[in-house]
């Protein structure tokens, strides 16, 4: 069996580390073409050749001892994270399993950070600048648990909670996150998309990090919402949930795939407010429409995703620090173009799943210095009403792994002049106004009972008009 899962995982990998896709689509095509392999044989070779991607600085250095293809060197030392070394050896030969021995009895203290754990040096230089450095890398390179959340029109969490503790899932070790209201907590990998509660959209797969946005959004019943970067829709289905499926939600985003990914998540969350648009970058004349007309805009930005290592290891040894400029020069325009959609007194949230000051604070300082009429809110005071045990420093909602054993993960919220002309924002001679903007009205409480807001998305600001 060892000597056929090296094999396996040694396959995988060498398609993994040429770095034309993502590892988790490599891997999701191998397990297809491999139909006949049961739960426990893609579990070990998913393991495996993760634990490599996570380490595979290190690994690359150990292998550079011993003999035979250093593919087959890397699958070994991912495999020695999941078998037992008696289980392993069967599969090796005795040079090999000399070789083994002798590579980890390495004292990894000996090794620089960046060897240690893993990190090209671009990324372990921006890391050592951040608080705690050392935990944070540890905890990025640790495996995650899987969050899942409850869609709270379908489904209550402590209800939820006690079906999946009393049935199959009970193996998984289901448990309340301790932040978001909404989240449930299981090791291991549950294969949840095909689980009933799943497929009669009452939980959804989210980090609790992603979760707690949406209670930074804190959008309310019959407000017009833009989820601006609207992707799969992972944030749109949680918002929707929290305007109790009122008001009007666009789902806004330059890709139709990923939004076509997203139709199927609607459908199953039994959501109607929901308006998938897809746009262009530059100029779209529906994005025009809704200018100064939205209570709230959220910006899901894309990023470098170094928060999310623990899943998505192979981004360490993708991203690069050119990408990295051109990255932040996409959230900066993008940022720009969505805050022109925020009415006047409405909130202009901006996210990413990134730890890097530069994709984060920065453009929130540089977008501020640019654009006087909107304002930096307490993300503290906002979260709280929803995630009671979450305490923040500082304006931002800054989450970590080491800290909260969330994804890393970024957000800010900014509040625009009630008395502000929206006209402002916009460059003298670009972007003529299409519609006047409608103020923000009083927010409508989120209570079960209360009406909805009177329709401001439906009368004023409908891409249909
Ligand atoms: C971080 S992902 C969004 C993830 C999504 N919110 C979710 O929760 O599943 C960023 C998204 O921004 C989209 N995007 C890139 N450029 C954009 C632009 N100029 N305007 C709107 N969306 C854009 C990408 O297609 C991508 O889907």
């Amino acid at each position: 069996m060892a000597a056929v899962r090296i094999d396996q995982v040694r396959i995988v990998l060498g398609e993994i580390l040429q770095w034309k896709f993502p590892a988790d689509a490599v891997l999701s095509r191998w397990l297809r073409a491999n139909p006949k392999l049961g739960a426990r044989d893609r579990g070990e070779v998913a393991e495996a050749v993760f634990d490599v991607l996570r380490h595979l600085r290190r690994y690359r250095q150990f292998a550079e001892s011993g003999s035979g293809p250093a593919a087959r060197r890397l699958a070994i030392l991912g495999l020695a994270s999941v078998f037992d070394r008696s289980v392993l050896d069967t599969g090796l030969s005795e040079a090999e399993q000399h070789w083994l021995e002798h590579v980890l009895r390495i004292d990894v203290k000996s090794l620089s950070r960046a060897v240690r754990d893993s990190l090209p040096d671009w990324l372990d230089e921006r890391l050592s600048t951040l608080h705690d450095a050392d935990a944070l890398i540890q905890a990025l390179n640790a495996p995650a648990p899987l969050d899942v959340r409850v869609n709270p029109l379908k489904a209550d969490r402590a209800e939820m909670l006690e079906l999946l503790r009393n049935g199959a899932a009970a193996r998984y070790s289901p448990e309340a996150t301790p932040y978001s209201p909404w989240g449930i907590r299981m090791q291991g990998r549950p294969p949840i998309n095909r689980w009933p509660m799943f497929e009669k959209g009452e939980i959804e797969v989210q980090d609790e990090g992603s979760q707690i946005l949406a209670a930074l959004v804190a959008p309310k019943r019959g407000e017009m919402i833009i989820d601006y970067c609207a992707g799969a829709g992972g944030k749109t289905l949680l918002l929707g949930a929290l305007m109790r499926s009122t008001g009007r939600l666009y789902a806004f985003d330059v890709s139709a795939a990923r939004l076509a990914r997203a139709k199927p998540r609607f459908a199953r969350s039994g959501l109607s407010n929901i308006v998938p648009v897809v746009i262009n970058p530059d100029n779209d004349q529906r994005v025009k429409r809704l200018r100064g007309k939205a209570h709230r805009v959220l910006v899901d930005a894309p990023c470098s995703g170094l928060g999310t290592l623990r899943r998505n290891p192979d981004l360490k040894w993708r991203q690069h620090p050119d990408s990295l400029v051109e990255l932040r020069e996409m959230q900066a325009s993008i940022l720009r173009q969505a805050s022109r959609c925020v009415a006047p007194g409405g909130r202009l949230v901006y996210a990413t799943c990134s730890v890097l000051p530069e994709e984060n604070e920065e453009q929130i300082e540089a977008f501020l210095a640019d654009n006087p009429e909107f304002s930096l809110l307490d993300a503290s005071t906002i979260v709280v009403d929803r995630c009671k045990n979450l305490t923040l420093q500082g304006p931002y909602l800054s989450m970590r792994p080491d800290v909260h054993n969330t994804d890393g993960f970024f957000a800010a919220v900014m509040e625009r002049n009630k008395t502000s002309s929206v006209e402002s924002t916009i460059p003298q001679g670009k972007d003529k106004l299409v519609d006047q903007p409608a103020p923000a009205k009083e927010a409508a409480t989120d209570e079960p009972g209360a009406l909805p807001q009177a329709g401001l998305a439906e009368d004023s600001a409908s891409l249909d008009d």
